[in-house]
């Protein structure tokens, strides 16, 4: 992550039309049930200067779900920082469930791990430090490897989700989930070019690019949900 003086520059504002709303759910709904692990997670995150671009615990809550109606066992993760999202997958697969869990630097998920250890589900990670594109290509070297995850969850750089997708659909199983995050882009999706932050456009951009060609995309079936800073959320159905 390239060094800035003021990160929080880059702070995605919350999409539901107020930030009482937001509060009400986080404080009603989500934190009430949020793990202890995740929860410390979240604190670790807290004192992080990047710390506001982990998942957000209601997305984390809707994946959560997902996942434990879902029941996958071989699951992929592009995009893993401290390992909030990690963590909450780990905690909702099957204890013989397996995450390859990539991240283009180690640092930040060096900070995680000890949450993960203490939570008892690191034998499920296998974590590797790459840019992801290389090892999805790899990965698709092996005819094996070809639909046969069940769950995937992406949010790494936002200009590569196309990029990501193309890979990720031929790994995933017919049937198996295609999890996106930041696909509203704090609202910034729906706002006219000239009014997003310069810093915060090519994420904006990548957003609408992304959610168009999925749009078109007839192999999977789809919903573009507010939870969260966006969650779009594919099932391979070709
Ligand atoms: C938004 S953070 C992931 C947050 C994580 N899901 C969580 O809940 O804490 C994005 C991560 O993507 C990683 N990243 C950026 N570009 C990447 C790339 N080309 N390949 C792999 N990881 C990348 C960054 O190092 C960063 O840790
Ligand atoms: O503000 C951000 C920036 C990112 C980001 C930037 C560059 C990368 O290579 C990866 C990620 O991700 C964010 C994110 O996931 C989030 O939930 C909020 C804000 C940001």
């Amino acid at each position: 992550m390239e060094k800035i003086k003021d990160p929080s520059i880059y702070r995605n504002p919350v999409i539901l039309q107020s930030e009482d709303l937001t509060k009400y759910i986080l404080e009603t709904a989500v934190y009430p049930r949020e793990p202890e692990a995740l929860k410390e997670l979240r604190e670790a995150n807290n004192n992080h200067p990047w710390g506001f671009i982990a998942t957000l615990p209601d997305a984390g809550q809707l994946m959560s779900l997902l996942l434990k109606l879902l029941n996958p066992k071989k699951t992929i993760e592009v995009g893993v920082f401290t390992g909030y999202s990690l963590l909450l997958t780990a905690l909702n697969i099957p204890h013989d469930g397996k995450i390859t869990a990539i991240d283009i630097d180690r640092k930040a998920y060096d900070i995680g791990l000890p949450v993960i250890r203490k939570a008892g589900v690191e034998h499920k990670i296998d974590f590797i430090e790459s840019p992801a594109l290389p090892i999805l290509d790899k990965l698709l070297e092996d005819p094996a490897n070809e639909g046969s995850f069940d769950f995937a969850f992406i949010d790494a750089d936002k200009e590569n989700y196309v990029n990501y997708h193309e890979r990720l659909i031929k790994l995933i199983k017919i049937g198996g989930l295609l999890v996106y995050d930041n696909t509203l882009w704090g609202g910034r999706v729906s706002w006219p070019e000239e009014k997003v932050p310069p810093h915060t456009r090519s994420g904006r951009n990548a957003a609408i690019e992304f959610n168009k060609t999925i749009t078109n995309d007839s192999r999977v079936e789809f919903a573009l949900t507010s939870v969260g800073d966006g969650l779009n959320i594919c099932r391979r159905v070709a």
